[in-house]
């Protein structure tokens, strides 16, 4: 089967590795020249766990272009993984799957029979948008065929992007007819059978089920991809209400989520308090949803709750500071970890960035250290008057307080009461609540938690 994907970014890169590496011809197409002479040349562009060895294993299967005109207009399917980033009001800025829907019906001939299949989040009803755009521009040309345009939403979360591909819970379909059906199920069934011999860099987990198929309209594909997203963001956002109040009680949060979540009906999993969610997508997808819903005039307190609750959890690290050091002006914090999550080198929507932006605004000066986010974060942040470190010891030196900010593996091992001996003050706070506590506090360490009673 040959397979063009538009746009190689988080999803579209990771799921033309996949789909190569178990033996399809895959072609990437970005409009990102530099990012495709990049790929050409065997650098990969995003930090992902296992790519860059999935990559080189299946090379010979990709193909990375940056034109149109290079398209093979006998492909069989054509998926779309560009960005649908907010407008800023909520509403989905739709234009570059529009672009991409338009240069799609300006490519394909009499002859071509791709099903399109719709990857990126977008809002109810954009397949038809897509299939209606694809359709006018084949009018123009005088080739009139009705063209299947297919909803498959991604589940995958960044850091662990190739894993959830290979190994997903459930593939989604959204179609009209059964010859995308049965595409889009041929495009899968390695995945659906788990017949093929899992990359020695992304084990198969022992007694993993087989991921389930859900075939359904469109629309409710469209809609499964935000309520999923909604509902997970909603579990932080509740834990961390809990959270708020278990501090106010002298409860602890960590105790409250394994005592909840050992129930089978509740789930263990995103119950875990702290700075809050952060990322490309929760925040989006939620504000979109919202945007719909308001489209039709429909109330949804619980999303719009879900999203205050989450960005007052980054204005509670700044409160906690003030609580322990009374003054931030002139004061030195320290963040351990800037990217949204660990694992990746994104800073989209990351609870960082809005610490890092309180605390100047405050006075005080900020020095980071984060594995692999730095480069990103100067880059794409070059207006912020922060010190970048190389390592642990150097972001502690000199600190009144130090914040962890994402629970990147080194950072929960690293040697706190050493590393405080060098810090003004010994505050330090557990923005994600992963470090031992009593442990911390033995050495001296004045250590808070969100929600942990203290
Ligand atoms: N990142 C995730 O974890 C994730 C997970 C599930 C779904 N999604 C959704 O998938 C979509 C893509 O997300 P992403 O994180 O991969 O985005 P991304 O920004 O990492 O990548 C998008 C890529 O599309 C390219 N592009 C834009 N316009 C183009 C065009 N006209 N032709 C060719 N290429 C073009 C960009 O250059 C970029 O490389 C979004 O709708 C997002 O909401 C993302
Ligand atoms: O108990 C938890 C779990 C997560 N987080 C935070 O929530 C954010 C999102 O985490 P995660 O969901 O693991 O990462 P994403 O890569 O953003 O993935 C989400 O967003 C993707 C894009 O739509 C979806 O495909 C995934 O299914 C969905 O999990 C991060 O800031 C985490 O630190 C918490 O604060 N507590």
């Amino acid at each position: 089967m040959k397979v063009l994907i538009v746009g190689s970014g988080y999803v579209g890169l990771t799921t033309g590795s996949a789909l190569a590496y178990l033996g399809y011809e895959v072609t990437l197409l970005d409009i990102n020249k530099e990012r495709i002479l990049q790929l050409r040349d065997g650098e990969v562009p995003i930090h992902e766990r296992g790519l860059s060895e999935v990559i080189k294993e299946s090379k010979h299967n990709m193909k990375f272009i940056s034109e149109w005109e290079s398209f093979d207009s006998n492909v069989d399917v054509v998926i779309i993984a560009v960005g649908t980033p907010n407008k800023g009001n909520g509403d989905v800025d739709l234009s570059y799957v529009e672009i991409v829907a338009k240069s799609i019906g300006e490519k394909l001939t009499v002859e071509s029979e791709p099903i399109i299949i719709n990857k990126s989040t977008v809002p109810i009803g954009s397949a038809r948008r897509v299939k209606t755009i694809i359709e006018e521009e084949l009018k123009k040309r005088n080739i009139f065929k009705s063209i299947d345009v297919a909803s498959n939403p991604e589940f995958l979360r960044e850091g662990e992007a190739l894993f959830d591909t290979f190994y997903p819970d459930r593939i989604v379909i959204g179609v009209e007819t059964e010859k995308a059906k049965n595409r889009l199920l041929k495009l899968y069934q390695p995945l659906l059978e788990q017949t093929f011999t899992p990359p020695l860099s992304i084990k198969r987990p022992e007694g993993i089920s087989l991921p389930s198929v859900i075939t359904t309209s469109p629309t409710s594909a469209e809609l499964i991809k935000y309520a999923a997203n909604s509902f997970l963001a909603m579990k932080i956002s509740f834990i961390n209400e809990f959270a708020g109040l278990a501090e106010l009680v002298g409860a602890d949060i960590k105790e409250v989520a394994k005592g909840i979540g050992l129930d089978k009906r509740i789930g263990d999993r995103f119950l875990q308090a702290g700075i809050g969610w952060g990322g490309s997508c929760f925040g989006k997808d939620t504000a979109a949803i919202l945007f719909t819903a308001n489209q039709y005039n429909y109330d949804m307190q619980l999303i719009q709750a879900t999203i205050n609750t989450n960005y007052k959890q980054r204005e509670a690290i700044i409160r906690i500071l003030q609580s322990e050091l009374k003054v931030l002006r002139g004061s030195t914090i320290g963040l351990l970890g800037l990217a949204f999550k660990p694992n990746t080198d994104d800073l989209r929507d990351a609870p960082s960035i809005d610490i890092i932006r309180s605390l100047i605004e405050l006075g005080a000066n900020v020095k980071v250290f984060d594995p692999i986010a730095m480069d990103n974060c100067s880059i794409q942040n070059p207006e912020l008057n922060v010190s970048y470190c190389n390592s642990a010891d150097e972001l502690f030196d000199g600190c009144n307080g130090v914040v962890l900010v994402t629970e990147w593996e080194e950072f929960l091992h690293l040697p706190y009461s050493k590393l405080a001996n060098n810090m003004k003050n010994k505050v330090i706070v557990d923005g994600r609540n992963v470090l031992d506590k009593e442990n911390l506090k033995k050495s001296g360490i004045i250590y808070r938690g969100i929600g942990r009673g203290e």
